[in-house]
């Protein structure tokens, strides 16, 4: 077992960073694999507990080979005997191509295996373009969760933490099936399971099959690329404003609509920053200003609609048929019931301004070990700021903000960065810097310029 946890510690999905973790236990669910075949792989679901009594549950998608196989299936996370397979070596089969092609004929097959209070179910959708011979390919991008492409046809991504019922992400794919406002790509399937662990019934999904996106270019690439070269992006920020408006109709035709009372919505946003100044104590200098901020949308009633959740530069792919929008699941360090709560359109529009500001951020630490003062630092900032108006533009069809809008983009976007001081702190902490210093600038004096995404001039940051 300590192999495996050692590998769940490393991994770029596991949330639990910088905590006290302990692996509770390890519950194989039945072979995705026929009985005799190599490898053999089925899901494995493991329990994490934490210092504080929480458990979180993560898929570990487990591949086995003889042992001393020499390499074949990647990485060895470790060697133990297995009832009916004898000494195996265990990999992670998101590693092994071998192991995906036998996850993508048992997706075709339409495989269900019941054993005791274990079942595996993998789903089709009718029209899916799936085949057993679909070569699959190792995704180096991973994040939240891992992907492996299958030919040129799909992408299967398992899913890591695990969440009761119904993926957001599956769920959100399966409403906007075939609404051309949508930009998401195709559902084709799914594998979903149900499990005991000591008295508790667990059922979640594991996995999603994707139509695959062509000549799809990672939006954060392409922006962070830009700033860094000083090109202009605004054609690019409009066209997306445009998209998000497109995806926003369509989750609100889709999905239940309703409002959200001001006070709620202030208080949710002090509890968040309460509780990410426990964990960030860099966050206590703006602390009074923000709970000021927050308090102000106290009397708005914003309406509120299914929407993404986590939307940045990173879940937008440029592709020959324009923005397309991927992974609805939310903010991974949100529990499920917040991340399919309705929310406010603004909680994207601000996401996204965030990213313009990372871009900034990152490309100006990369030019000079200032990310402030630097001639460099004041040519992101501008960049950001030319995409920030144009996004907005695109998004509001050329209308300018209500002042109420403008009020609870900017409580979306201040609750956006003490959000990701968290991740940061937790996952990678040499870039914290730039959700602090976005914070920072946003709380400046009154008089000052405060609206969403602007950006001081270094000067004015340095009276302050
Ligand atoms: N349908 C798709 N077609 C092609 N590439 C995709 C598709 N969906 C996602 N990707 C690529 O996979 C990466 C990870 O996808 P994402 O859904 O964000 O995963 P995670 O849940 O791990 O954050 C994306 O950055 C993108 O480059
Ligand atoms: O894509 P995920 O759902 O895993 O989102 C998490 O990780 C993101 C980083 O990959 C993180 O996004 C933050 O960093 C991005 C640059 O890497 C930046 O574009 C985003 O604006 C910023 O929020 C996201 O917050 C987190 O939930």
């Amino acid at each position: 077992m300590s192999g495996l946890l050692e590998h769940i510690r490393r991994a770029r999905w596991f949330g639990g960073k910088g905590r006290e973790t302990e692996l509770l236990g390890v519950e194989p669910l039945p072979w995705l694999t026929p009985a005799g075949s190599w490898p053999a792989v089925r899901p494995e679901i493991a329990e994490i507990g934490y210092e504080d009594d929480t458990v979180e549950q993560y898929q570990l998608l487990l591949s086995y080979r003889p042992a001393g196989g020499q390499g074949a299936g990647g990485d060895v996370l470790a060697t133990e005997e297995v009832p009916g397979l004898g000494r195996v070596d265990v990999h992670d089969a998101t590693r092994d191509p071998e192991a995906m092609a036998a996850v993508l004929r048992a997706l075709v097959a339409g495989r269900t295996v019941e054993e005791g209070a274990a079942s595996l179910r993998c789903r089709t959708v009718p029209g899916h373009r799936l085949t057993d011979d679909l070569a699959p390919r190792l995704f180096g991008g991973e994040q939240s969760n891992s992907s492996v492409m299958l030919g040129e046809v799909a992408m299967i991504k398992a899913f890591r933490r695990l969440e009761p019922g119904r993926n957001l992400d599956i769920e959100v794919h399966h409403a906007l099936a075939g609404d051309p406002r949508a930009r998401a790509a195709r559902l084709y399937g799914w594998i979903e399971a149900e499990w005991q662990s000591g008295s508790r019934h667990h059922a979640a999904d594991l996995a999603m099959v994707v139509e695959q996106l062509h000549q799809a270019r990672d939006g954060w690439e392409l922006a962070l690329a830009a700033c860094t070269e000083g090109t202009d992006f605004t054609a690019e920020a409009h066209a997306l404003g445009v998209a998000l408006r497109g995806v926003h109709e369509a989750l609100a035709d889709h999905f239940p609509t309703g409002e959200v009372p001001g006070q709620t919505l202030g208080q949710t946003m002090v509890r968040r920053l309460h509780a990410a100044v426990r964990e960030a104590g860099e966050l206590a200098d703006v602390r009074e200003e923000l709970e000021a901020l927050f308090a102000r949308v106290e009397p708005l009633r914003p309406t509120t609609q299914r929407v993404h959740g986590d939307f940045h530069l990173g879940q937008t792919l440029l592709t020959s048929e324009g923005w397309k929008i991927i992974d609805f699941e939310g903010e991974p360090m949100k529990t499920m019931d917040e991340r399919r709560e309705p929310d406010s359109r603004w909680r994207d529009v601000a996401g996204l301004l965030r990213s313009f500001d990372y871009a900034a951020g990152s490309a100006a630490a990369a030019a000079s070990a200032d990310p402030v003062g630097s001639a460099a630092a004041t040519a992101a900032q501008g960049w950001a700021q030319a995409c920030t108006d144009a996004f907005l533009t695109g998004y509001s069809g050329d209308r300018p903000l209500s002042a109420e809008d403008s009020l609870l983009l900017q409580a979306y976007v201040a609750d956006k960065a003490v959000y990701e001081v968290v991740y940061e702190v937790r996952n990678r902490p040499a870039w914290v810097g730039i959700p602090l210093r976005a914070l920072e600038r946003l709380v400046v004096p009154d008089g000052d310029d405060q609206s969403p995404g602007s950006h001081p001039a270094p000067d004015d940051r340095e009276d302050r």
